[in-house]
């Protein structure tokens, strides 16, 4: 691959289309970076941040990374996995989830033993090769761009192993999964595998943190009498420590927590029921833990 002259700027792939392309860029606008606006746009310089982005496919990401051109990637964990470079996964990023299976026509297959001696179309070859050699099965494996799911109707193939999401493309084509999930993606930040970490994977990667904590955290607040701060606490203690601030009222205090979102409802039901009232909900944009 050819190689940049040397810059101070921090080299960051980002996906330019595709199932991570609109999410990659979310996260990193989340986290104060600056993001193109047009979708043709394939580098970007920001300044203030000394960040430069690369809008690559996300196939390729894991490559450059590799080989050191470029800094830090988001691509896919199979997509990874299927590319075989030495790059590593620094974070999961909570987005493009998906599940890697086999799949053929409905009751035909049931176990991966199955796959003995039929044709196999993938996109990921690398992943299928390795699954099929790790279970001793011999079977031939042929690489399609896309669309799958239709190479069984055309008869170029018994089987198809591909990225599975809703299941609604498998069921259009009349087809099933069969045996265990191959393998369980993510959109992942990777770095050069075996390499001193980056300048600036640090900051990169903390700002990044953040949102993902301010994504699945909210702030609660709660005014409650004193004798019930204890109890009140133990249901929601917060990552650190809650904030205990006193109250004009006497004998009450003011307590500011960080909760998981997921049961937030249910933990205001909790509070109130322990006596808690003015219970404040509120979002975290971004945070530094
Ligand atoms: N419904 C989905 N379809 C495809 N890939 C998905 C889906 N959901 C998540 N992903 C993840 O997105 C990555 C695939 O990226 P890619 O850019 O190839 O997406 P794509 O939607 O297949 O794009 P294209 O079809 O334009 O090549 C993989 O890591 C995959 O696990
Ligand atoms: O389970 P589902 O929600 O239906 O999603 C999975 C489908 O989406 C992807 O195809 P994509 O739209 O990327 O088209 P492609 O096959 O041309 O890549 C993937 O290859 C599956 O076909
Ligand atoms: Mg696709």
């Amino acid at each position: 691959m050819p190689t940049l002259p040397p810059t101070d700027l921090v080299r960051v792939a980002v996906p330019n289309k595709g199932a991570l392309s609109a999410a990659a860029s979310e996260i990193l606008t989340e986290s104060g970076y600056l993001q193109r606006t047009d979708s043709k746009k394939l580098t970007l310089v920001d300044h203030e941040n000394g960040v430069e982005f690369f809008y690559l496919r996300p196939r390729d990401i894991a490559l450059y990374v590799a080989d050191g051109t470029l800094d830090i990637g988001i691509t896919g964990r199979d997509l990874l996995r299927d590319s075989a470079a030495k790059a590593e996964e620094v974070l999961p990023l909570g987005f493009g989830r998906s599940r890697f299976y086999f799949a053929g026509p409905i009751g035909r297959y049931r176990s991966v033993e199955d796959l003995a001696g039929l044709r196999i179309a993938t996109s990921y070859v690398g992943v299928v090769e390795a699954h099929l050699a790790e279970r001793g099965i011999d079977a031939s494996v042929t690489r399609l761009d896309g669309a799958v799911e239709t190479s069984i109707q055309l008869g170029v193939a018994d089987v198809i192993a591909d990225v599975v999401e809703t299941g609604a493309t498998l069921r259009q084509a009349g087809l099933e999964t069969f045996g265990e999930v191959v393998l369980e993606s993510e959109a992942v930040l990777i770095t050069r595998a075996g390499a001193e970490p980056p300048e600036g994977l640090t900051t990169f990667k903390r700002r990044i943190e953040g949102v993902l904590v301010a994504r699945s955290y909210v702030m609660m607040d709660y005014d409650i009498a004193e004798q019930d701060v204890a109890a009140a606490t133990a249901h929601a203690p917060g990552i650190e420590s809650p904030t205990i601030s006193p109250l004009a009222r006497d004998g009450w205090v003011a307590v500011r927590v960080m909760v998981p979102r997921r049961g937030a409802q249910r933990l205001m039901d909790e509070l109130y029921d322990l006596g808690a009232r003015g219970i404040l909900m509120t979002e975290i944009h971004a945070c530094r833990l």
